[in-house]
């Protein structure tokens, strides 16, 4: 075994990413746990405050992350008309009470007259960008909208999400089964009744 060498039995240490820290969570967890009359030091919850402050780090990559991050592929196709992922599984979390809200987002658009296109994975890595941070559904809908943009260039851009906010059903108003749905239209969706009608027909047809 060579000086350099990582005995077998010990992780290579993490480096927190930037304006991530790790330990500072792991504090503040073991903190609400004593604060809410738990004990932190009980089996059960003795590698809770690692555990959320794990959690966290995936959950809130987003604020580390551009949108041009996950728009990386645009390539040239003779396709000017409209592009529609539909049903995108989202998961993001509420600002106001720090728990879920989750449901699908749809994102389209289309292509510029030299007809640059992305990825279809890419418009599901974007809406991620933005729902792994602390949300307002509304923000998270006009940001898809506007990234989308600003960096592909298209003629116009359309963005629906409908969500169930736990904040709703699990707590407060309890409200289980309601659903919020925000759009955003820009360029052509905005500008044209025609074009925004294609595609809400075609977002809310369920084919
Ligand atoms: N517009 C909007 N409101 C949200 C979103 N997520 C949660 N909220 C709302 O944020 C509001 C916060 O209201 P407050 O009165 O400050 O907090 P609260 O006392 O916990 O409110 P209740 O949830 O009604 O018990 C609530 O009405 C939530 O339903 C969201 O994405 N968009
Ligand atoms: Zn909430």
């Amino acid at each position: 075994m060579t000086a350099l060498a990582i005995p077998y039995d010990e992780e290579p240490v993490q480096e927190d990413p930037p304006g991530f820290d790790h330990a500072r969570i792991e504090k503040a967890v073991r903190e609400i746990l004593f604060a809410i009359g738990e004990d932190p030091e009980r089996d059960g919850l003795r590698d809770t405050p690692a555990r959320v402050a794990r959690a966290y780090a995936e959950q809130f990559a987003g604020l580390r992350q551009r949108p041009e991050d996950a728009l990386t592929t645009v390539f040239d196709a003779d396709h000017e008309e409209m592009v529609l992922v539909k049903d995108i599984e989202v998961y993001s979390v509420c600002e106001h009470h720090l728990v879920p809200f989750h449901g699908v987002a749809h994102v389209g658009y289309t292509p510029n007259k030299k007809g640059q296109i992305t990825g279809l994975s890419k418009l599901a890595r974007l809406v991620d960008v933005y729902a792994r941070r602390p949300q307002v559904q509304e923000r998270l809908t006009s940001q898809v909208a506007d990234a989308l943009m600003s960096v592909l260039e298209p003629r116009g851009a359309i963005v629906v999400i409908e969500a169930e906010h736990l904040c709703m059903t699990m707590r407060g108003v309890r409200k289980p089964g309601a659903k919020t749905v925000t759009s955003a239209v820009r360029g052509d969706f905005r500008d044209h009744a025609e074009t925004r009608g294609e595609a809400m027909s075609l977002i809310l047809g369920r084919s």
